[in-house]
């Protein structure tokens, strides 16, 4: 007789009478129907070997264990990689991401920098010869690498790295030297233990001038011993200019000094698409937990409710659930832009480098700002037991809090999406992700509480706050203030210009979206929902910005309130059904907390049952320490 499949009755009840079709959204955000099952073969592919799967869970190996058993699973996915249906491209990009990658190797993937940056490095600033000498060899894993950049002293300013790179033109080679500690390389990803080749990002110096920073090919360890090569600590010898900028011996500059920059570039706007994953995982978890604790008294007498019924619940989960939505939506929009912009870059044409560097870094900087904030929230969302560990909500935070500060530290990216508006905005010049800021809203100031309304509204906080931070930049040069320190006092409304910026972007794309999908109507609907609470959400967040640059009036924040609460009421029956519709397995939410048959009890206790410590009813620890400390009477 077939086992009774367990679904926690709350959930069931959640579940029951969906109005839409769940498949149809699932499409919706992994590309098509295709995509799909592509995907669902994949993850089938991957969470069936179980020599992938933990022995014990990773929270109570060691340092070293951990680091081993992670590579241990990386090198067998990269065996299964190369044997992989769905193809080796598709296959990366599921296992190097915060989905199906973490899925298996949950404190971090070892190979991870190899394909996210080494790689791309190649692909985007070799030669045609050094592609044929290196790109086989790294896609066949002949060879491991990372990028290394940034270094203890050095990280945000890339004219300020130390590492230099000088070319001898009689030995045709060029010395790589750290001439200080904090020249030392910290932080690049796989560059302790695993990997054996690195992009070093140093300043180039030729005939006794620097040409500023450059990435070079450096062999660190011996391919064989892996041992580190003779003087690889602080002089590193024979590494190889990744770009065709010397030629015999003269410098011949690049047509923009920063396509050395571009691998960051890619991996930024890689970077909003993964933090969309996490928050997913976030949101997934916390409102399927949320419709299964029941906590309380709502009506004095009656049961307990399940805690999303309380309207402070649904504040705090429905936003983020309709942020899931509306960062994957602006990060294909981001994706698309790259495509376009790479491919026109390898033809020469570099017109969309400026639109593709704000917007990308307007993106990673919002998306994962935001995601961070997101992750928290559903976290608190699920009391004591959204801290323990096993709840993941402790790894996925950590990994959202991390792109805050890699790929550019978030306000140093925000200071350069300024830098590209009061310039683009000065020069009235085109630029695409601009194209409001040339074509803002004529006509009077009155506002609309429709959705096309509440867009407009964005669109004069976006024009309005750039040419708020351009008079503070005008009145400080009036003062006589030289321009980088103008544009030093001028941070605090450049950030908020760079954000309102950024907010529009992800708002457009989500209406836009909408209107050109061609989507059923129910489904229509429930993402209409989604999109009118978000975008409501984010101006009542962030009223001040429209006060300063539109008639918005209290009464108008009372009635958007309004709204805002009835769209929550709305949107409350559907949640569990929209997060369903991610198709998240339980493997890759890695939660007891969230799991699809909302067993969460019995799933805790479980997981708490495997800690060590519950392997004996008294650890050796109380002999050695407690028992002296009883008998002391101190
Ligand atoms: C094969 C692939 C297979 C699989 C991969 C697919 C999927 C992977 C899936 C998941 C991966 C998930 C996430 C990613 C995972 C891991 C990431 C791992 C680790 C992180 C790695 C790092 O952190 S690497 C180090 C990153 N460091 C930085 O980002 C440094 C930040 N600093 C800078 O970028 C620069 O210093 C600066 C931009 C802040 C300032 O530079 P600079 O001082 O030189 O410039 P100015 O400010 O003076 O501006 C001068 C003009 O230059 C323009 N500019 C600046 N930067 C750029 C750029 N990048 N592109 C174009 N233009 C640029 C600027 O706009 C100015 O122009 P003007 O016209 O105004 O003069
Ligand atoms: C998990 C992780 C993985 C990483 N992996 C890699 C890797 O594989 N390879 C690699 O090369 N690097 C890597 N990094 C390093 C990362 O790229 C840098 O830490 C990041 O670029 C920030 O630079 P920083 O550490 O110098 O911070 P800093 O810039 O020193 O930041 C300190 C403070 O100074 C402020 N600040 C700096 N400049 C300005 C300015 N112009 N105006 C206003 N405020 C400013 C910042 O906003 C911040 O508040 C990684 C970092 C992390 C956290």
């Amino acid at each position: 007789m077939s086992k009774e499949i367990y679904e926690n009755p709350d959930l069931k009840k959640e579940r029951q009478n969906c109005p839409f079709n769940k498949e149809e959204i699932t499409h919706l955000l992994d590309g098509g129907k295709e995509k799909t099952i592509e995907r669902k073969q994949l993850e089938n592919y991957i969470l069936s070997d179980e020599q992938l799967k933990d022995a014990v869970p990773m929270e109570y190996l060691s340092h070293a264990d951990k680091y081993a058993e992670e590579l241990r699973k990386a090198c067998l996915l990269m065996h299964k990689l190369a044997d992989s249906p769905a193809g080796q491209v598709p296959t990366l990009r599921a296992l190097m991401g915060a989905g199906l990658g973490s899925a298996v190797l949950k404190e971090g993937n070892p190979l991870a920098l190899h394909y996210v940056m080494f790689i791309p490095a190649l692909m985007g600033q070799g030669t045609i010869d050094q592609q044929a000498k290196w790109l086989e060899k790294a896609y066949n894993l002949n060879m491991i690498g990372t990028y290394a950049q940034t270094e203890l002293g050095h990280g945000t300013f890339l004219r300020g790295l130390e590492t230099r790179a000088t070319y001898d033109p009689k030995t045709q080679e060029f010395i790589l030297e750290s001439p200080s500690l904090t020249a030392y390389k910290w932080w690049p990803g796989s560059l302790g233990k695993t990997a054996n080749y690195a992009v070093v990002m140093a300043q180039l110096y030729t005939k006794g001038k620097c040409e500023g920073t450059h990435p070079f090919m450096v062999q660190l360890r011996d391919e064989e011993t892996h041992e580190p090569l003779p003087g690889i600590v602080n002089m590193w010898l024979n590494p190889v200019c990744i770009s065709s900028y010397i030629h015999y011996g003269t410098y011949v500059k690049p047509t923009n000094s920063k396509l050395s920059y571009a691998t960051m570039v890619f991996v930024r706007v890689v970077v909003c698409q993964d933090v969309t994953t996490n928050l997913r995982k976030a949101v997934t978890i916390a409102t399927r937990y949320s419709c299964v604790r029941r906590q309380s008294e709502l009506k004095p007498g009656d049961r307990e409710p399940q805690v999303m019924d309380y309207q402070a619940q649904q504040n705090k989960l429905l936003p983020p659930l309709a942020a899931t939505f509306a960062f994957q939506l602006a990060a294909d929009h981001l994706w698309n832009l790259y495509h376009t912009a790479n491919n026109n870059i390898e033809q020469g044409d570099l017109e969309l480098l400026p639109d593709l560097h704000g917007l990308s870094c307007a993106l990673k900087a919002l998306c994962s700002s935001e995601a961070a904030n997101f992750v928290e929230v559903c976290r608190q969302s699920c009391g004591g037991h959204g801290y323990m560990s096993c709840s993941n909500f402790p790894r996925i935070y950590g990994q959202v809090t991390a792109a805050e500060t890699y790929e550019g530290e978030n306000t140093v990216l925000w200071l350069q999406v300024a830098r590209y508006l009061v310039k683009t905005r000065k020069e009235q010049s085109g630029g695409l992700s601009v194209k409001y800021l040339i074509g803002e809203e004529k006509g009077p100031k009155t506002v609309d509480t429709t959705l096309e309304g509440i867009v407009k509204l964005y669109r004069r906080a976006a024009v309005g706050l750039v040419d708020v931070a351009i008079a503070e930049l005008d009145k400080s040069g009036r003062k006589g203030e030289a321009p980088h320190d103008a544009w030093n006092h001028a941070a605090v409304y450049l950030i908020k210009a760079a954000q309102a910026h950024a907010r529009l972007f992800v708002v457009e794309s989500f209406v836009d979206s909408l209107k050109e999908g061609k989507l059923s109507a129910p489904v229509r609907t429930v993402l209409s929902q989604l999109c009118e609470l978000f975008i409501i959400y984010w101006l009542l967040e962030r009223s001040g910005d429209f006060f300063l640059c539109s008639n918005l009036t209290k009464q108008d924040l009372l009635l958007l309130n309004s709204k805002y609460v009835e769209l929550l009421a709305a949107i409350r029956p559907q949640a569990v059904n929209l997060v369903d519709s991610f198709d998240l397995r339980d493997e890759v939410l890695n939660s007891p907390l969230g799991c699809w048959d909302g067993n969460v009890y019995q799933r805790l206790f479980d997981e708490a049952a495997k800690s060590p410590l519950n392997q004996s009813n008294v650890h050796e620890s109380f002999h050695k320490y407690l028992k002296p400390l009883l008998k002391s009477n101190l």
